[in-house]
């Protein structure tokens, strides 16, 4: 995949980090998409700031570059609250968590990234914390160690995870909200597209968004990439103005294929096809196949592949699509034969 179209934002350039922070809506109003998720957001939230409460404990799930980050800083944003953010895998011991739990004001916002890889240590002092708001700390070491439990402030723990699949029940419990973020449709993120270009003060042709936007796999971060690296082109190539020839040239030179699907979602349907007839073919199997961890195609690659028909899950396992074999070039050979 071309590092620049990768979802993980780690594997951004500095300024591209830049940009995307610049491009992040800071409220409810700009934030595209995601309706529902949103009218109940806005309703909780209004709700807790009415009684003067913290918000519920909130967890954020769904494939990267949807929204879960953005979301919690205007959560943040909206309650008028701090923000404080870390993320499962930086969270050592519990001692990391109780400084920061301690230093939360009253509705603060704790942002835990990639819950799901928590230790179970820490997860487990996690509960109290969430539950009661309250923490036990070991006082001295050596024989005069002894723990005091000490009260924290009231405050919201949102959760984000692309791995929902992982987490622990009695973790999952504590959520008082649970939102699934869903993949954007070429529409929505049309209007994501014309959005950032604006921010940019990028001139570009509506049809020429839509290009972008249908071929951004569902993922406003993707969306966002792909306007900056044809704003590029636009530049150097062309006059500065985004248009659809343009547009089409750029995301041709950058491998993008008429679907948006990226090189992995690609392998793993010719993997299907080339190795498997078709299937169907267990998850297992596949992930072996194409050196990818089973949860990750589980729960990050084969939902946008289902939504777009190319993959269909049966009882037997995977099987690749008619639209799938069209889209690689393969001849499906024979059809179904057990169907006639
Ligand atoms: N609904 C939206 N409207 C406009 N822009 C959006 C929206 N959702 C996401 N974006 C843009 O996409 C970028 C990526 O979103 P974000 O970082 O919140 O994704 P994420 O779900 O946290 O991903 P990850 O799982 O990789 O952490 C943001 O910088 C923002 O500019
Ligand atoms: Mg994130």
């Amino acid at each position: 995949m071309n590092e620049n179209l990768d979802p993980n934002l780690e594997n951004l350039t500095p300024t591209d980090r830049d940009i995307e922070k610049v491009l992040r809506p800071q409220a409810f109003e700009d934030f595209t998409g995601q309706y529902k998720i949103l009218a109940n957001l806005k309703v909780f939230v209004q709700a807790a700031k009415q009684r003067g409460e913290a918000l519920d404990h909130v967890l954020l799930h769904g494939p990267p570059g949807l929204g879960k980050t953005t979301l919690s800083h205007i959560i943040a944003n909206e309650m008028g609250a701090g923000i404080k953010i870390t993320s499962g895998p930086v969270l050592d011991k519990p001692g990391d968590l109780a400084g920061l739990l301690t230093n939360l004001e009253t509705g603060d916002i704790l942002f835990i990234d990639e819950i799901h890889r928590l230790s179970p240590l820490v997860e487990e002092y996690l509960y109290s914390a969430m539950e009661d708001f309250k923490i036990d700390i070991m006082l001295e070491s050596g024989p005069n160690a002894r723990s005091v439990q000490i009260s924290l402030n009231p405050f919201t723990l949102v959760g984000a995870t692309t791995r929902s699949g992982l987490l622990t029940a009695p973790l999952r419990a504590r959520f008082g909200i649970n939102l699934r973020l869903e993949y954007y449709d070429a529409k929505l993120l049309t209007t994501i597209v014309l959005r950032s270009a604006s921010i940019l003060r990028t001139g570009i042709r509506e049809d020429a968004a839509y290009e972008i936007a249908r071929r951004s796999r569902g993922t406003p971060r993707i969306a966002n990439s792909l306007l900056r690296r044809t704003r590029d082109f636009a530049q150097v190539k062309g006059n500065g103005q985004i248009d659809t020839d343009i547009a089409r040239y750029a995301l041709n030179a950058l491998n993008v294929d008429e679907h948006g699907l990226d090189e992995m979602d690609n392998k793993i349907l010719l993997t299907i096809i080339d190795k498997f007839k078709g299937g169907p073919v267990g998850l297992k199997t596949i992930a072996t196949a194409v050196g990818e961890d089973e949860g990750t195609i589980e729960e990050v690659y084969e939902p946008f592949l289902i939504q777009e028909g190319f993959l269909m899950r049966t009882s037997r396992g995977r099987e690749a699509t008619e639209n799938a074999y069209k889209h690689l070039g393969r001849l499906k050979l024979g059809g179904n034969p057990s169907l006639f």
